[in-house]
């Protein structure tokens, strides 16, 4: 479970986070909606430790980032957009070194590699050199390294971006059997299907702030607006942000 309460954020004279609050569930995929440039990256960085927080509470699962940022990585799976892929390493290599980083022996970094592999259909990549990788490919191998460790909680920054239809529907299978084992799934997304089809609980920020919390059905209900979308764009009061 993640929860936050009042977490600030300042880069110079950009107020990024100015109060962000939410709690996320084990077990629920939780979509974090908000326009460009809201605070979704910055929210998910500081949550595993990346940049420190100015202000305000974390914890996952019972551990604070800021203090124990190690403990609180063990049980988090971050993918951004910046994958940090090794051009020399094929992606079996990669996924083997990111497993002994994280401590892994041997045989079970080889069975979990044909886990993912098979969750994710990286079958045609698995023995290639990263160099040239697609746009896709690149997010399937990153989002293989986030998954490879078992995390309970996974911080995902639009992890479809880029992929083809059928990469985009296996994931979420993927993401919809990791959360009915138990996972906590943080979700930042700018597609309204995906929060429909696979969110339990949606967050909106907007300037640094939470402005809503509930299901998507509550979200609907508090605004008075039947659609998802159009209940964002008033919650938000801006027309940015969306893809269709
Ligand atoms: N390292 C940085 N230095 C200066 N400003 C930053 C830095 N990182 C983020 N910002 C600013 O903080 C604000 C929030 O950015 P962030 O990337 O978190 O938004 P976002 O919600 O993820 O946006 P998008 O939907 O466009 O990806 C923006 O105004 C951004 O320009």
């Amino acid at each position: 479970m993640i929860h936050v309460e009042d977490i600030h954020k300042r880069f110079g004279a950009v107020q990024a986070l100015a109060g962000v609050g939410f709690t996320a569930r084990d077990g629920q995929a939780t979509a974090l909606l908000g326009p460009n440039g809201a605070g979704k990256t910055t929210l998910l960085r500081t949550l595993v430790g990346l940049l420190q927080r100015d202000r305000g509470a974390v914890s996952i699962d019972g551990i604070d980032p800021a203090t124990d940022p190690m403990g609180a990585r063990r049980s988090i799976g971050l993918l951004t957009d910046q994958f940090g892929l090794y051009d020399r390493l094929s992606t079996r290599e990669y996924l083997t070194y990111f497993g002994q980083i994280n401590s892994m022996g041997k045989a079970a970094i080889a069975r979990r590699i044909g886990e993912v592999c098979e969750l994710l259909d990286l079958g045609d990549i698995l023995d290639r050199s990263t160099k040239g990788f697609s746009q896709g490919q690149r997010m399937k191998v990153a989002m293989a390294r986030t998954l490879l460790h078992r995390p309970r909680n996974l911080l995902l920054d639009e992890p479809t971006r880029g992929l083809d239809v059928m990469s985009t529907r296996a994931l979420r299978r993927a993401l919809a059997a990791l959360r009915s084992e138990g996972c906590c799934i943080i979700l930042a997304t700018h597609v309204m299907q995906e929060v429909t089809q696979l969110c339990d609980d949606v967050i909106v920020i907007a300037k640094g702030q939470t402005v809503a919390q509930g299901s998507p059905q509550d979200l609907c209900r508090q605004t008075g607006i039947a659609n998802l979308e159009d209940a964002f764009v008033h919650l938000v009061g801006t027309e940015e942000g969306i893809a269709a």
